[in-house]
């Protein structure tokens, strides 16, 4: 079994959580799936990892992450992922809001001035928190090289309208919901 097959009964087994939600942009739903149940499970997250290393192949970058909190393990299983191929890839957090004490980094982590970055998300439903995270990364002085995801939940035709490329490991018609 592939990684990326592998990686699909993982969420469908540990992720897809049936009942009525609120979404991050106010939006209802009748499911979530629920991510951080992937990228935080000692058995799930080396595959998510490697699954979105293959998905961006085509893409040229030596940083990786998004707004905290559903991307930064997403970008942590890249990068161990990455090294454990032999690739060096750095990881950084993109705060919510400024940080008013120490450093007062927006982004966490090795610099990313001058950078081609990759932005990434463990799902993307209208596209709002990773481009947020984009604005961010551009005022910093990073280029994206694109955005990443592990399931989208509805945001490539916003994302690609921002001139980006973007990946998807699995779009929800590929769940079980
Ligand atoms: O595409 P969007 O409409 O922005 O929705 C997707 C976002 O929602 C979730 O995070 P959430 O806002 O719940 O915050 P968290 O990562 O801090 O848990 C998820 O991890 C994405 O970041
Ligand atoms: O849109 C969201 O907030 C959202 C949807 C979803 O399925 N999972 C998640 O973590 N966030």
């Amino acid at each position: 079994m592939s990684d990326r097959e592998d990686l699909l009964r993982h969420i469908n087994d540990k992720a897809v959580i049936r009942g009525r939600v609120t979404l991050s942009s106010g939006r209802h739903a009748d499911y979530y799936v629920d991510l951080r149940r992937i990228t935080l499970d000692g058995e799930s997250a080396p595959l998510a990892g490697r699954a979105l290393l293959d998905a961006t192949a085509d893409l040229d970058y030596t940083a990786v992450g998004g707004l905290t909190l559903g991307a930064d393990p997403v970008a942590t299983a890249m990068m161990h992922a990455a090294a454990a191929r032999g690739r060096r890839l750095d990881a950084f957090v993109v705060r919510k809001t400024g940080k008013e004490h120490g450093l007062q980094r927006r982004i966490e982590g090795p610099n990313v001035a001058g950078q081609r970055v990759l932005a990434v998300e463990d799902t993307s439903t209208t596209g709002g928190s990773v481009l947020t995270a984009v604005d961010a990364l551009r005022e910093e002085g990073a280029t994206v090289a694109g955005v990443a995801v592990l399931v989208d939940r509805g945001a490539r035709e916003k994302i690609i309208g921002e001139g980006l490329a973007y990946h998807a490991v699995f779009e929800l018609s590929d769940l079980e919901v």
